[in-house]
């Protein structure tokens, strides 16, 4: 549960969108001629022990345009909305949620046996007769099976809270059904998030050290209107994918007779097939497995389905998501990993395993190879140096990734005015549903 709430939540936070070609198109960056701008592939070592070309596919994110088009750093775009509000729900603009929403009684869509509304065909990959591409409030929704089935539980969890809020209020219209209910779902969202999911992942300290706390009952006015609540680089683009490496290599249906049945995670990107596979019976077998599946931990190890088989197609083609952290890093121009020590007040380093300024996060292990790749300690990339840290007691992250992590989610709790616990009267909970 807790590698597929991380994605769940990651996506609500932030999509970084990548160049496109003419038409929106998919640009190619190996076996071409001429390298085009927007390429950035990396070179494959000969003696790699998976991939048999020289050659990964690697588009840069897309620019920002500045208003005046003078000439300045590179800058990256997020497409969603970095709060925590429940985007992954409901889209991060009104046309987006105006066609998620029903109309009526504060309903979202859905389609036959309680699955999501569709979306065009052309969106996901298509395995069997009679299905479709889901619709749901991020376009990631058909990634994985894992964060289809908690964009759905989210789903059906809005229309059954807006089903007892009409039925306790009668004089309510739509509009304020819905509304009421998107606040309880993005107030479930934070508090999840806070509680269960950041006390495991960065553990008690850095909580504490961070104040990410939430208090059991009452309210407490965090905001703050002089913090930026927006997405800082270094957290999407490397610290926060520290949960690809907590990706299992099966996704599985632990059926109500106890028997299991098991699927390669290879076999389901993008398919929608294990969600509504008769039509859709086997949800509550998926969402078992999601809720008891223990995620591995985030060493600087990942699974052969994501570091070898990603995105895999007919032809064999794929991607290795560890690779593409890295190299996302550098076409985001992500200071290196010793920088960013610095910049969280942790020990200096200057050199691999000598002297004062020795490596004193990771263990003889990931120094070695940590040597074995890079000329100088300068040049580590924050995604290798932070995954290979030694981690933190009772956390999922060593100390530069829980330092970049625990200050974002900081400004999204203090920038956030709409934090679920603000005791603000137009947009807060009363005492009584607080
Ligand atoms: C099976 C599960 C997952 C798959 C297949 C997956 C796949 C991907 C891919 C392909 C990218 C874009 C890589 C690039 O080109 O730069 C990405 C980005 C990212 N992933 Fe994952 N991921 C998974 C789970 C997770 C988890 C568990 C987390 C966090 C706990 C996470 C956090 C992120 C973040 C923060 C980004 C950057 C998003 C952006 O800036 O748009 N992912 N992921
Ligand atoms: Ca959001």
């Amino acid at each position: 549960m807790v590698m597929a709430w991380g994605q769940f939540l990651d996506h609500d936070l932030v999509a970084t969108p990548v160049s496109k070609g003419k038409n929106g198109a998919s640009i190619k960056c190996c076996g071409i001629e001429e390298i085009r701008p927007e390429c950035f592939p990396i070179q494959i070592p000969k003696d790699d022990p998976y991939f048999q070309t020289d050659c990964l596919n690697f588009v840069r994110s897309a620019e920002t345009v500045q208003p005046d088009s003078s000439p300045t750093k590179r800058e990256q775009i997020n497409q969603v909305t970095s709060y925590i509000d429940a985007s992954v729900v409901y889209g991060s603009t009104k046309d987006m949620m105006d066609k998620l929403r029903l109309f009526v009684n504060g309903q979202l869509k859905t389609s036959k046996h309680g699955l999501f509304p569709p979306q065009s065909n052309d969106t996901c990959r298509l395995t069997h007769g009679n299905e479709f591409c889901m619709f749901a409030g991020d376009f990631r929704v058909n990634v994985v099976p894992n964060l289809s089935i908690l964009h759905l539980i989210f789903l059906r969890e809005h229309n059954r809270i807006a089903k007892k809020l009409a039925t306790f209020n009668p004089t309510w219209d739509d509009e304020k059904t819905f509304q009421e209910t998107r606040k309880i779902i993005a107030a479930l969202i934070q508090q999840i998030s806070y509680l269960e999911y950041l006390t495991g992942v960065l553990g008690y300290k850095t909580i504490s050290n961070y104040n990410l706390h939430i208090a059991s009952t009452g309210f407490s006015n965090v905001y703050d209107q002089s913090v930026d609540p927006s997405i800082r680089n270094a957290f999407a683009a490397a610290a926060f994918r520290f949960g690809h490496a907590q990706i299992t290599s099966s996704v599985l249906y632990y059926k109500h007779d106890h028997l299991v049945k098991k699927y390669n995670v290879e076999e389901t990107y993008h398919d929608p097939h294990l969600v509504q596979n008769d039509n859709g019976q086997h949800i509550p077998d998926l969402g078992r497995w999601v809720a008891n599946n223990a995620s591995i931990k985030a060493d600087r190890c990942f699974v052969s389905s994501v570091r070898d088989k990603l995105f895999i197609d007919k032809n064999n083609n794929s991607l290795d998501l560890a690779a593409l952290n890295i190299q996302r890093g550098r076409d985001h121009g992500i200071p290196s990993y010793v920088k960013w020590r610095s910049w969280c007040g942790l020990s200096e380093v200057s050199s691999f395993d000598s002297g004062d300024g020795k490596l004193v996060d990771h263990d003889v292990d990931a120094i070695s190879k940590l040597k074995k790749a890079y000329a100088h300690v300068d040049d580590i990339d924050l995604y290798a140096g932070g995954i290979s840290e030694k981690h933190l007691q009772g956390a999922d992250v060593g100390p530069t990734f829980a330092c970049i992590l625990g200050r974002q989610f900081q400004a999204l709790k203090e920038g956030d005015r709409f934090w679920y616990e603000n005791k603000f009267k137009k947009t807060g909970f009363s005492s009584a549903t607080n």
